[in-house]
């Protein structure tokens, strides 16, 4: 086999408080983040709400340490992949792409092709398929490819999501065991899984498979831990003024508390690194809300991280992808087959997702029109006598 590379696909956050505006505009002006009728509004929304998200987001960030730390546990986690994959015979060089922010995912293929990969793997450290996070990250490449012959030329694999995997549950399953372990009385434990929350038209609209695989994978976890402990399953981190995945974290730990619950073990169920969702979230927010709703002990299951079963999965995983027959981008979109993406395909005839989204827009231009010739009583239909 010729030169083997890894490709880790993040999300990415500020390194420190003055990264936070630029990484804000970044996300909101990916469209699978904010799903816009026209995209020409899509930079300037981004700017409107980046501006004025910063302040609060840089306070929450100044109390985890000035900035996010994902950039380096992610690189950490590349090492100890590295490192894993040797011990199996696999020489293989592993590159970080961030999507929002330093190392971008641009960067990360610039080096791929400087160091003439010719197998890649792509493996998000998202173990939940999301629209929102691996879809944006394979959108993006999609496009890379495209654009660049090289890349054309390298042989790849993309892993489109693993909350399945063995050695991933069973670390998930090992953590929550030892701090079941460490409360006084493990028994009367409540466990609650919070997943990053994500808008509900994503999921009902969209076709976004992440609440099924969500559900799915605490499932497995649960069964996995084998212990008979009564669980819930909420979710964080809701932006803006749409409803998103319900219940809510927040609402959900009052409802236990009320219900008697005292003990709660809160597990960060689609993340893998410690950041601000688990730092200052879970561990400063929603402990707070937990306190005051009557909960006595709340303990937080931490991130994996770099804990040794869980790099062992990332090998298997990845060693798997590299024996297995290659799995492309858009194989791993057909996968995930009801999902619409977000700008639309390349232009096709037919009824196709383009087609509904230009529908869409039409209408909507219709619409608009029809509200100025009704409100100012000048216009198309005036002229002609319907009006
Ligand atoms: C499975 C993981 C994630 C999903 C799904 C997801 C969807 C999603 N996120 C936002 C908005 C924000 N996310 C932010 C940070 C952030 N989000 C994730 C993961 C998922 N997001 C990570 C790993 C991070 C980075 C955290 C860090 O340590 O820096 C932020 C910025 C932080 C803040 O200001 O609160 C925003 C905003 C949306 C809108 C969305 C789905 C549409
Ligand atoms: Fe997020």
């Amino acid at each position: 086999m010729g030169r083997v590379g890894v490709l880790l696909l993040n999300l990415g956050g500020p390194d420190k408080l003055e990264d936070v505006q630029p990484f804000l505009f970044n996300l909101f002006s990916d469209p699978e983040i904010i799903r816009l009728p026209f995209r020409w509004l899509q930079k300037p929304l981004a700017w409107f709400i980046s501006t004025r998200r910063t302040q609060t987001s840089q306070e929450n960030y100044r109390k985890i340490g000035g900035g996010s730390p994902l950039r380096q546990i992610t690189e950490a986690q590349g090492e100890a992949l590295k490192a894993q994959l040797a011990e199996v015979g696999e020489q293989a060089n592993i590159y970080v792409g961030m999507r929002y922010w330093h190392p971008y995912t641009e960067e990360a293929i610039a080096q791929i092709v400087a160091d003439k990969i010719e197998k890649l793997v792509v493996l998000p450290l998202y173990p939940q398929f999301s629209i929102s996070t691996s879809g944006s990250s394979y959108r993006l490449l999609e496009q890379l490819w495209r654009e660049n012959p090289k890349l054309q030329q390298i042989e790849y694999s993309v892993i489109a999501s693993w909350y399945k995997q063995p050695g991933y549950l069973q670390a998930m399953a090992e953590l929550i065991r030892q701090e079941l372990d460490q409360l006084p009385n493990p028994d009367e434990a409540h466990i609650f899984f919070s997943a990053h929350g994500v808008p509900k038209s994503y999921v009902e609209e969209a076709g976004d498979p992440y609440q099924q695989e969500i559900e799915e994978c605490t499932h497995l976890i649960m069964q996995t831990l084998n212990r008979p402990l009564p669980h819930t399953l909420a979710y964080q981190s809701r932006v803006g003024p749409v409803e998103w995945l319900q219940p809510y974290t927040e609402q959900a730990i009052q409802d236990l508390a009320h219900q008697g619950v005292k003990n709660l073990v809160v597990v960060p169920v689609s993340f893998v690194s410690e950041h601000i969702e688990t730092l200052e979230e879970i561990d400063i927010e929603y402990r707070e809300v937990a306190e005051e709703a009557g909960i006595e002990n709340f303990r937080r299951v931490p991130a994996l991280n770099v804990h040794p079963v869980f790099i062992k999965a990332l090998a298997d995983l990845t060693v798997d992808a590299l024996k297995s027959p290659s799995i492309s981008l858009s194989q791993v979109n057909q996968m995930k087959k009801k999902v619409k993406m977000y700008p639309q395909e390349r232009w096709e005839w037919g009824i196709t997702t383009s087609a509904e989204v230009w529908n869409g827009r039409v209408a909507m231009l219709g619409f608009i029109a029809l509200m100025i010739e009704i409100l100012t009583g000048h216009g198309l239909l005036h002229a002609v006598g319907l009006l």
